[in-house]
Order: structure tokens, then sequence, then C-alpha cells
């Protein structure tokens, strides 16, 4: 078995504040049309819910993460940068940035390799992983703030830990499945955790 503990960290809403950049963009750009504060935040798409709340919000909503320059622009999620600096640097770990791009990747991919480089390192450039599909990507933890992740996999090799955003701090997930709060939590407990379990079975 590998002696190294392998990280799959997700981007948007786990290292790059996607949901704060979003609503700053929608308010900035449609000032006279309803919002969706971040407290009332439901669900994984914000354009599902501002679809709800007005049909045409769901296009206006999505013209913003479309726009050139969103993805770049996003402010880091709090202790992200450091939290990822220091992964790095630990022993018997492996640390990857695992992100999906939209369907609609002209900027947006391009963009989250900017945007790692610019507040990581080319270090980080060289360990990212893009993907619509997760589950094939092979890892023992993956941090997510998506509630289910699904793909062609139906066992991926990965435990998720589910990351706390707006959209999901009302979920109440299944007992079996361990959650991160923000990067103040402990993640150092979980990666030892895993090295512990992984001793175990060797
Ligand atoms: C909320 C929301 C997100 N998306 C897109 C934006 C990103 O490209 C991905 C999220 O990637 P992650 O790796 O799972 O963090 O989803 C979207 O298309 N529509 C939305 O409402
Ligand atoms: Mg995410």
């Amino acid at each position: 078995m590998e002696p190294n503990v392998r990280v799959l960290v997700d981007m948007d809403g786990v290292l790059a504040d996607f949901e704060g950049g979003l609503l700053r963009g929608f308010r900035l750009r449609f000032p006279q049309d309803p919002y969706v504060a971040l407290e009332e935040r439901r669900g994984f798409s914000a354009r599902d819910q501002y679809g709800a709340l007005r049909p045409d919000l769901a296009e206006k909503v999505a013209s913003i993460y479309e726009t050139p320059g969103f993805f770049l622009e996003l402010e880091p999620i709090p202790g992200a940068l450091e939290a990822l600096q220091e992964m790095k640097r630990m022993k018997d770990t492996e640390v990857f940035i695992c992100t999906s791009p939209l369907q609609k990747y002209d900027y947006c991919a391009s963009e989250k390799y900017h945007w790692v480089d610019k507040h990581l390192g080319p270090e980080f450039v060289e360990r990212m992983i893009l993907t619509r599909d997760k589950t094939v990507v092979s890892g023992d933890l993956l941090i997510d703030d998506k509630d289910t992740i699904q793909g062609q996999e139906e066992n991926p090799s990965w435990e998720h830990i589910l990351f706390t955003c707006c959209h999901n701090q009302h979920l109440d997930p299944l007992p079996s499945k361990r959650r991160l709060n923000s990067w103040s939590d402990n993640w150092r407990a979980i990666l030892d955790s895993e090295r512990k379990a992984r001793l175990g079975q060797n």
C-alpha cells in the first residue's frame, strides 16, 4: 500500500470564495433584481435557486460566473492558502487540487490555473486536476463543499469530507460523513486519522 495520504482539495467553495464573488457580481450588475443572500442559499446550484426565485434570474446569475475574470478575481477562503502550503510540507502527504470547470470552459479553465499560480505558486499548478468527474480520480480524502459527488465510479477511492459552505450548512449529512467547518477546523486531525487507519491496514 502507498505510504502517503493523498488529499484532493476542491477549489470553488473550499479554496476560492465562489459564492461571495457570485453574490457581489450579481448585485453590482443587476442592482434592481432580487437576490439570494448567502444565509438563504440552499443547494449546490445557485443557478437553480435563482431560477426558482424568478425564472429569468437563472440566466442572469449564470452570466456572472461566465464573465471573463470572474474565476481569476475570486477571493481566497480564509485560511485556505496557509492550510494548503502546510499540507504540502507535511510528511507522508500528497496534496492535489481537484476542481470541475464549467461546461462553458473558455475562461473558467484557464483562470483556475492562473488563480492557483497567483495565490499558491507554480508548484501547485503542477498539482491541479481539472475534471467534471471526480469519482474517477484516485485519492484518500476529497475535501469538497458539494454535498453529493457522483460520477462513473460508484465506489470512489476517496472519503468525501464535506467542507461547510453557505449552500450546505443547513444540511444534516449522514452521520458517517465527516465535515470540515472551515480551515480553522481541525483538518490536521482528519489527515492524521487517515494516516493511522492506513498504518492499521499494513
Ligand atoms: C454554484 C454553481 C456552480 N457551478 C459550477 C462552477 C464551477 O465550475 C463548478 C464547481 O466546481 P467544484 O469543483 O465542484 O467546486 O460548478 C455552476 O455551474 N452552477 C452553479 O450554480
Ligand atoms: Mg466546490
